[in-house]
């Protein structure tokens, strides 16, 4: 694999300013510069006061390209994969997507994992705020049978969303599980939250057939996700918990996973 020597980024949210953050913190000998940050329209000049005069800061993909990245790692949420990823892609440019359940809309993974192969680009979804996707990758190899992935939160995290619906968050006494279904299903029903479900369903059994179990629980300090496989060479049990980010719904994890995966080609895989 070649030398990784510009990075850019859609979006400058939670993660988005924690991985430029890092970036910026490991500039040197051998990290990629970081040299643009697409933002939504009108957003640009804030973005722009927060980072060194090097680093682009850009509306939309023709900018992107300019700043020549050799990698685009999105960090804005599933509408800016719809939005860009067909158009990173074609410019033939690899493309490392955190909002990986936006994948789950009907015909969108199709026609992305096409248009890379044509180029000859790479889709590329990172752990984030998981781990244990190697096993899940060996035990896939072998024949799967069963994986489930439960994502326990607080009540705030699921806060304006379907979860609201079905619990009273604000008077919650005990740990309720509002959710269970597929990874495709959680991933569109809960686009901020469950991301993690669509990555999960990508690196083993798939979003139709990858079991989901989204919980609020009053009594979590933080994030957790949990992964329980079962195939022919074994089982897999893993868990990953920790602090929210900046944003209550992300866990602070998931910009260090990025971050990993750009640097040193950390948990990673190509979709
Ligand atoms: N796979 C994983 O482990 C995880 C994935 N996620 C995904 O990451 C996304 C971002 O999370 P946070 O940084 O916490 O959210 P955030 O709300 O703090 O930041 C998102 C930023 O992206 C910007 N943005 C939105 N649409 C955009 C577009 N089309 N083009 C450019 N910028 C755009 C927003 O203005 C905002 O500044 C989540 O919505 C979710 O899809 C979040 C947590 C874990
Ligand atoms: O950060 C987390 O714990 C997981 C998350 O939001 C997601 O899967 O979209």
């Amino acid at each position: 694999m070649t030398k990784l020597e510009r990075v850019a980024l859609i979006g400058f949210g939670a993660i988005g300013r924690a991985v430029a953050d890092g970036l910026l913190a490991a500039a040197g000998d051998d990290a990629p510069v970081l040299a643009a940050v697409l933002v939504r329209p009108g957003r640009a000049e804030p973005v722009r006061d927060a980072l060194p005069a090097g680093t682009a800061v850009v509306e939309d993909v023709a900018g992107l390209r300019a700043a020549a990245p050799g990698l685009v790692v999105e960090c804005a949420g599933q509408a800016a994969v719809a939005e860009h990823a067909e158009a990173v892609l074609a410019a033939g440019i690899d493309l490392m997507v955190i909002s990986t359940g936006a994948l789950a809309a009907p015909g969108r993974l199709e026609r992305l994992t096409a248009t890379a192969k044509a180029v000859g680009a790479q889709l590329i979804a990172p752990a984030g705020a998981i781990a244990g996707l190697d096993g899940l990758g060996a035990l896939r190899r072998s024949g799967l049978s069963a994986v489930t992935y439960t994502s326990t939160k607080p009540p705030l995290a699921w806060r304006g969303t379907a979860a609201e619906e079905q619990l009273d968050l604000e008077s919650l006494a005990q740990a309720t599980t509002f959710f269970e279904g597929s990874a495709r299903d959680a991933a569109l029903a809960y686009p901020k939250n469950a991301n993690l479900a669509a990555t999960v369903a990508l690196a083993g059994l798939g979003l139709d057939e990858t079991r989901v179990r989204l919980v609020a629980d009053p009594a979590a300090q933080g994030n957790t996700g949990r992964i329980e496989a079962e195939g022919a060479a074994g089982r897999l049990s893993v868990t990953m918990g920790g602090a929210a980010s900046a944003n209550p719904k992300t866990s602070a994890s998931t910009a260090w996973s990025l971050l990993d995966a750009i640097l040193r080609r950390g948990a990673s895989f190509v979709i």
